[in-house]
């Protein structure tokens, strides 16, 4: 049975259909890009899993849950990297840290470990205690992203994972994405860096003016693109 289940999900806003009868299945342990020209619709996308845009019509389920009728359970099983950090500026890097903390239930000895290792990793244990204001602008992304990645759990949307990040920052986060997906997480992102995400995504799926345009394997699409280049 697949992890997360979209069915014909419509999204109109000002009088626009953004999404248009969307059908995605993603199954467990598997990382799938979402790819599409600006404005196709993945953001979009995104944000609906994640119940910040309201759907006009369809369903989503992830894991046994509908997002209609569990939706606190259905969210404790997925986290959230957007484009732009979003972060609260009276709190400081460690309290967003401890608000995910809480709101996914971790434990406490596993949550001081996570901050610790995450934060020496992303070259940021030295800002703990600094407020967004203070931060540069891949700093509050690698917060953000922190933030994401504590929890243990079945689903991690990343709209633009590589953006703003340093070389560094980027191939490490390449690195614990696939260590992520061994054990069992499911990771959809959005990217238009193409030569990492062909690296790094087992499927894609093609969004065009808000409907599916294509879906496979990565080496499918490999194929399609360099089919078109010559
Ligand atoms: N709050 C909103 N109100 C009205 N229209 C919106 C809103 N947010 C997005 N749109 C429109 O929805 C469409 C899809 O936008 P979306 O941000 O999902 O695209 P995208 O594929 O993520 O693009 P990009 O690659 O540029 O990030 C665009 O036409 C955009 O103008």
């Amino acid at each position: 049975m697949s992890l997360l289940h979209i069915e014909n999900v419509t999204v109109n806003m000002l009088h626009e259909t953004i999404l248009n009868q969307v059908n995605v299945n993603l199954d467990h342990g598997k990382i799938y890009a979402l790819i599409g020209h600006n404005g196709a619709g993945k953001s979009t996308l995104m944000k609906t899993i994640m119940g910040l845009i309201e759907k006009n019509e369809g369903s989503i389920k992830l894991a046994s849950y509908n997002q209609d009728t569990s939706f606190l359970s259905f969210k404790q099983q997925l986290s959230y990297i957007p484009e732009e950090p979003f972060l609260l500026s009276e709190l400081t890097a460690m309290q967003h840290f401890q608000l995910y903390g809480q709101s996914y239930q971790m434990k406490e000895s596993s949550f001081n470990e996570k901050v610790h290792e995450l934060a020496s990793q992303f070259e940021i244990d030295d800002k703990l205690n600094e407020y967004p204001e203070s931060l540069s602008k891949g700093m509050r992304q690698k917060v953000q992203m922190i933030c994401a990645l504590l929890p243990d759990i079945p689903l991690l949307l990343i709209d633009e994972p590589f953006m703003g990040l340093d070389v560094y920052a980027a191939s490490h986060l390449q690195q614990l994405l696939r260590e992520k997906v061994s054990h069992h997480t499911t990771i959809l992102l959005t990217s238009h860096q193409l030569d990492r995400i062909q690296d790094l995504a087992d499927e894609f799926i093609m969004l065009h003016n808000g409907k599916i345009e294509d879906a496979g394997k990565m080496e499918d699409f490999r194929f399609l693109s360099r089919r078109s280049e010559e």
